[in-house]
């Protein structure tokens, strides 16, 4: 596996969230990321039926579209009541343009529907880089919580204002972006390539 040496990358994403939290993240490692929404890039229709195999769709595309060593993070919050939805199609449920507050609101009916008791769930992280050479890679990181309603806190994005993690009070859309880094299902994933693939 080639090393990922400290330059410019490209994160394969339009998701503002995202771009600033994998800018938060990589910035420490010495990367300038510079995300396909800033270059303009087009984004390609998540047509696999895994995390991975989006993750890796998404990578390839900004790879081919730039000569860049691209990342890209497909990712989505699990519910054990709902059978795992909805995961893969986490951005999908919230509707074009998307609207997360309708989005939670979905899950919250579904679980009422569902008659459990169970309110956890996980955050799933899958990212992937694509280098020039055709190499790819894959790292997925998860957290552990549980859905409050109503949601609560302005930070973060997605489903963050319902989502505990396991042996926090706040949500994730509560705390300070610095203490979400420090646990989050993104950062686990970032964790596990920092210790594959930079020196
Ligand atoms: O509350 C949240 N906190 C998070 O930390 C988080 N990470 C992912 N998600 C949700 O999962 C979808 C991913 O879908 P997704 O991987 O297709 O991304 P996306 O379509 O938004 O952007 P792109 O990267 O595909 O361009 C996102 O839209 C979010 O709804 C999160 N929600
Ligand atoms: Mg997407």
């Amino acid at each position: 596996m080639p090393r990922l040496v400290p330059g410019k990358l490209v994160a394969a994403t339009h998701n503002k969230g995202k771009v600033s939290e994998l800018k938060d993240l990589f910035a420490p490692h010495g990367f300038e990321v510079v995300s396909a929404l800033e270059l303009g890039l087009d984004e390609p229709e998540e047509t696999e039926n895994s995390f991975a195999g989006n993750a890796l769709l998404k990578a390839r595309a900004a790879m081919k579209a730039t000569g860049l060593p691209a990342l890209s993070d497909d990712s989505g919050l699990s519910v054990t009541a709902l059978g795992g939805q909805p995961g893969i199609y986490s951005a999908r449920w919230a509707g074009e343009p998307r609207d997360f507050h309708k989005a939670m609101e979905k899950v919250e009916s579904e679980l009422k529907a569902s008659g459990s008791a169970d309110r956890s769930a996980k955050f799933v992280c899958v990212l992937a880089v694509a280098w020039p050479d055709g190499t790819e890679a894959v790292y997925e990181g998860e957290v552990h919580g549980t859905l409050v309603w109503p949601p609560r806190g302005e930070r973060g994005f997605g489903y963050d204002p319902v989502f505990v993690a396991d042996g926090e009070t706040e949500t994730f859309g509560e705390m300070e972006p610095e203490r979400k880094h420090a646990m989050s299902h993104r950062a686990r994933a970032v964790e596990k390539l920092r210790a594959a693939l930079l020196a």
